[in-house]
């Protein structure tokens, strides 16, 4: 069991628990993966979701895969290593950080030209932990940045889930929130629910429920007129994947969110650490925007929510131009205008 019940996946010796998020916040149900097709499945089903959470079952599946895979031979183990490497890259396109993660454990592998078997499987098992650890450190540095930017007392609107759950824990955006509240009790959150799979109203309220955040559930649609009515101080939400100048893709209704905020002169911040950012995409018109199962939108636990028959549109993130930015919060400080200049300092780092 991991110190935090909030922590979406952890080991059980060489078995990855996952927490199922679509049963949450009613039922908690862990599934224990022995095979990295498991992990793989539940990536694509989001049974875990979350850029950084994501990209942590994308290590742990390849960690699962050293284990599992039936090589006598190093060369054996290698080739059919890169190959599953792609195959967990590919369980979600948008945010950066599965790909990023997979990278990173597959450098292991490149480093160590000289390793067996058994020694690769070790090497591989302890950097899949260390990336863990890195992605809780790199949270916390997120959230003490991220509360100097929190007016006291704020009433802060947040989106979706970037929680300890969309993370290896603490989160991003609510990390910023759990830093703010250790220190100003009188802060208030105000989750908007996210459809169509309603990350915000089952994850972010659980966790703020969870946490004794004071904080306040609204429909999508109520943001803009809280935004008007000034009962809104500052914007802040988490990031799957972020240009080289900036544009950031996230939630899909982060743009509409963004555009609200700017229009009501409400300071709009993007939380993500650096294994967010994409340098190789110069701005975010090629982000690939994920098309999930048009039935997420007409169905909802299974019923019809819209006639039988109904043709619906998915797409799970949109882009958020730079232009709409306030800053970007990362675990090396927050980061304003010119972003391509400041990003590019802050992944040097
Ligand atoms: C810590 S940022 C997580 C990020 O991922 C979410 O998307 P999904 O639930 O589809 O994985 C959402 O965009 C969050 O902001």
């Amino acid at each position: 069991m991991p110190e935090s019940s909030l922590r979406p996946i952890y080991w059980e010796d060489d078995v990855v628990a996952i927490i199922d998020q679509r049963l949450l916040p009613h039922k908690r149900v862990v599934l224990r993966c022995t095979e990295p097709q498991q992990v793989i499945r539940a990536i694509k089903t989001m049974a875990i979701r979350g850029a950084p959470a994501v990209g942590i079952a994308g290590a742990a599946a390849l960690a699962l895969g050293a284990l599992t895979l039936k090589a006598a031979d190093p060369q054996t183990f290698r080739r059919k290593f890169v190959r599953l490497c792609r195959q967990v890259k590919e369980a979600r396109p948008t945010g950066n950080n599965l790909s990023w993660a997979v990278e990173k454990v597959y450098s292991v592998v490149v480093e160590n030209p000289e390793a067996d078997v058994f020694q690769l499987r070790r090497l591989i098992r302890e950097k899949v932990e260390a990336l863990m650890a890195e992605d809780v450190a790199a949270n916390r540095a997120i959230g003490a940045w991220g509360r100097k930017i929190v007016p006291s007392g704020a009433r802060i609107l947040t989106y979706c889930n970037a929680g300890a759950l969309a993370t290896a824990d603490y989160g991003t955006a609510l990390g910023v929130v759990r830093a703010a509240f250790a220190e100003d009790s009188s802060i208030h959150v105000y989750t908007c629910e996210t459809r169509p799979f309603l990350q915000g109203s089952r994850l972010t309220a659980y966790e703020l429920m969870v946490e004794g955040i004071p904080s306040t559930l609204i429909t999508d649609n109520a943001a803009g007129s809280l935004m008007h009515q000034k009962r809104i101080d500052v914007v802040v939400v988490g990031a799957d994947r972020i240009a080289a100048n900036g544009d950031t893709a996230n939630k899909i209704g982060t743009y509409t969110m963004a555009v609200l905020a700017k229009a009501n002169d409400i300071p709009f911040y993007v939380a993500a650490p650096r294994s967010t950012i994409d340098p190789a995409l110069a701005d975010g018109s090629s982000i690939p925007i994920e098309e999930r199962d048009p039935r997420e939108v007409t169905h909802w636990n299974g019923r019809a929510v819209a006639p039988k028959g109904m043709a619906a549109l998915n797409p799970a993130f949109d882009v958020t131009p730079n232009r709409l930015i306030t800053g970007i919060i990362t675990e090396v400080g927050v980061l304003r205008r010119p972003f391509k200049r400041t990003i590019k300092k802050a992944l040097e780092a």
